[in-house]
């Protein structure tokens, strides 16, 4: 368990973290989302030890990060932003001295490095410097330390950032299979990527607290939750919009450029608006290329809550 409270950080007069309380368990793969500046980075720095809190208290796995140091980060790994390394070492020469800090020896040392090679995907570039590589992989070879002692926390600030969609995609099952177990915390910019690899997710801004919740549950809290959008190509516009507007429940109509024409019915509360779209169609016999109901757009939810526009849920 990780449990944050009340964690606060200045720089002079500046507060980039104001007051952040949260706690994670095991099995959670938690995101974080904010604007740039928010204080994401700032707050997984005090999480892993890296930077002392001005205030407030961090806890790993029953480790007081300020009173236990050495204790807390046994129990963890951490990717820093933009992976720092020593880039005029080799991956392997990285990882055996990464090895040899967390204590590994013999065989287990062997096997661990290998097993995260293999993880990573690292096998081509062993004995290349660090410098000399290709974002995306100094990006893995920062992954590979920050899980070679199979640690119980993952902290990875942005561990997708500069990775190509196959790596993406590869990065986002290798975290899936480790969260098992572990207590995974990811920040990100990449909306797509809380609802691909988190069970929960916390929106700060301004270094506070703006919701903390599923990413199903951040969905719900968007206008365009059950709106229902549909392509129409062959449909006259100004038709089509003033007989999908006057649909009971419909809250109002977005009209995008599509093959035709994409219309959005965004509904009023709790608003089914689907058989009555449906049966509206079938009517007009408009041929339809697209028809779906939204879950809800993170993206929307992100921009409203980062605009004040929607409800803190923490105070
Ligand atoms: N050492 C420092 N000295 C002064 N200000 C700092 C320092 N570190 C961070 N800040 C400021 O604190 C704020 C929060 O920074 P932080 O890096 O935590 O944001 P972030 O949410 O990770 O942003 P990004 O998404 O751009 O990485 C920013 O305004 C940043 O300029």
């Amino acid at each position: 368990m990780i449990t944050i409270d009340n964690l606060k950080k200045t720089f002079g007069r500046f507060t980039a973290v104001d007051g952040i309380t949260f706690s994670v368990g095991p099995g959670e793969v938690l995101g974080f989302l904010g604007p740039n500046g928010a204080g994401k980075s700032t707050t997984m720095k005090m999480i892993s030890g890296f930077i002392k809190p001005t205030s407030g208290a961090v806890s790993v796995c029953g480790h007081d990060v300020l009173r236990d140091p050495v204790g807390a980060k046994r129990m963890l790994g951490y990717l820093p932003e933009g992976a720092p390394a020593y880039g005029e070492m080799t991956p392997a020469r990285f990882l055996d001295f990464i090895a040899d800090i967390r204590g590994l020896k013999g065989d287990d040392k062997t096997v661990r490095i290998q097993h995260v090679v293999e993880q990573l995907a690292l096998e081509s570039v062993m004995h290349q410097s660090i410098d000399t590589l290709s974002k995306g992989f100094r990006r893995r070879v920062g992954i590979a330390q920050a899980i070679l002692h199979d640690p119980a926390v993952l902290i990875l600030d942005e561990p997708t950032d500069g990775l190509d969609p196959n790596q993406k995609h590869q990065v986002r099952e290798l975290i899936r299979s480790l969260s098992k177990e572990k207590i995974v915390i990811i920040s990100t910019h990449i909306l797509e990527e809380v609802t691909a690899v988190c069970t929960r997710a916390i929106v700060i801004a301004g270094g506070r607290v703006l919701a903390d919740a599923s990413p199903d549950e951040l969905e719900r809290r968007s206008r365009y939750h059950r709106a229902v959008t549909m392509i129409l190509p062959d449909v006259v516009q100004d038709e089509a919009k003033s007989c999908l507007g006057q649909l009971p429940g419909v809250a109002g109509v977005e009209v995008g450029i599509d093959q035709g024409a994409r219309y959005t019915l965004l509904p009023e509360a709790n608003a089914d608006l689907f058989p009555a779209v449906n049966q509206l169609l079938q009517e007009k016999g408009w041929s339809v290329e697209e028809l779906y109901v939204e879950r809800g757009r993170l993206d929307d939810v992100f921009r409203m809550l980062t605009r004040g526009e929607l409800q803190r849920e923490v105070a």
